[in-house]
């Protein structure tokens, strides 16, 4: 099985890492081409052993998939310059933030089975959290050619498209709220006094339980919380604080604002 990456970027990376680490696919099964950074296609040569190209018939040939990694913003470029080589039977699965099936259908202009998927980059170690929606040209086939990729980089659920803005603002992005926690939890342990390393494995260890307790109790994360927080204790003390800085609603507000930006790239891109 062939598959044909459109952008090799960030994405494009952790869901060929995914596929090439779990031994879905050799590396030399999936082919990758870009804008122009042929240094970038260098790298991801040597690094995951995928074939790389800027020739686009070489591309298609006999690919059985094509995924679209490019930004909304190059979308409607990149689809135009596929288009000419995009054939009834070839899977398309879009990884593009914001930008609808229709509008992949409106420029491709050709009877294809389109699936939308929204990954995470946690598909680089198969832990990506997808949710993906279909055209009316996908088949149980496609779905599960799809399904069987897609699982290799993580768990996948399948929604109806409009849920894919809310999708993109709570788990697209998710792995970036983390992140910016943990920033904020290195940054505090060099003012509390514990090295960074040390300080590291504490925190990668403390997410790691805590996702764990999620995935395995059957408490609500709430209760968990309230599991911690002892009255009159250093949990309680902590958490004083975030409610005086209305954290929650800011958190809230930023994956609204997120499913918002979504909404917006759909309409600004729709075609
Ligand atoms: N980074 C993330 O966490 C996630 C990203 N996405 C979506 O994945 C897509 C890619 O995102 P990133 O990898 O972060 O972007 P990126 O900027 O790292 O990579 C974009 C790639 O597209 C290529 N490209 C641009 N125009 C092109 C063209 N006309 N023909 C061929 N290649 C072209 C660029 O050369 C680059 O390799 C975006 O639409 C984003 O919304 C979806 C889920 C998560
Ligand atoms: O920030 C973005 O637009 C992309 C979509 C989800 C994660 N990254």
């Amino acid at each position: 099985m062939k598959i044909s990456f459109i952008g090799a970027g960030s994405m494009a990376e952790a869901m060929i890492s995914g596929l090439v680490n779990k031994n879905v696919v050799k590396g030399e099964q999936i082919h990758v081409t870009n804008r122009s950074e042929n240094t970038r296609l260098h790298f991801l040569r040597q690094k995951y052993g995928v074939q790389t190209t800027y020739n686009l018939q070489e591309l298609f040939h006999q690919s059985k998939i094509v995924i679209l990694a490019v930004k909304p913003k190059d979308a409607d470029e990149a689809l135009l310059k596929v288009s000419p080589y995009i054939q009834r039977d070839t899977l398309i699965i879009s990884v593009i933030a914001g930008v609808s099936i229709s509008t992949i259908e409106n420029i491709l202009n050709i009877h294809v089975p389109i699936i939308r998927a929204m990954p995470n980059t946690s598909a680089a170690i198969g832990q990506s959290a997808t949710a993906i929606a279909k055209n009316a040209f996908v088949q149980d086939c496609h779905l599960e050619l799809a399904e069987a990729l897609l699982s290799a980089i993580g768990m996948t659920m399948i929604v109806e498209e409009e849920k894919l803005d809310a999708v993109t603002g709570l788990s697209g992005s998710g792995p970036a709220y983390i992140y910016y926690i943990v920033e904020a939890m290195e940054n505090s342990a060099q003012e509390i006094g514990l090295e960074s390393e040390l300080a590291k494995k504490l925190i990668v260890q403390t997410l790691l339980g805590a996702a764990g307790m999620l995935n395995h109790s059957n408490e609500k994360a709430e209760n968990l919380r309230i599991a911690v927080t002892s009255p009159g204790g250093t949990t309680e003390a902590g958490i004083r604080v975030l409610d005086r800085h209305n954290v929650k609603d800011a958190l809230i507000n930023c994956i609204k604002e997120a499913t918002l930006q979504s909404k917006r790239l759909s309409t600004q891109y729709h075609r």
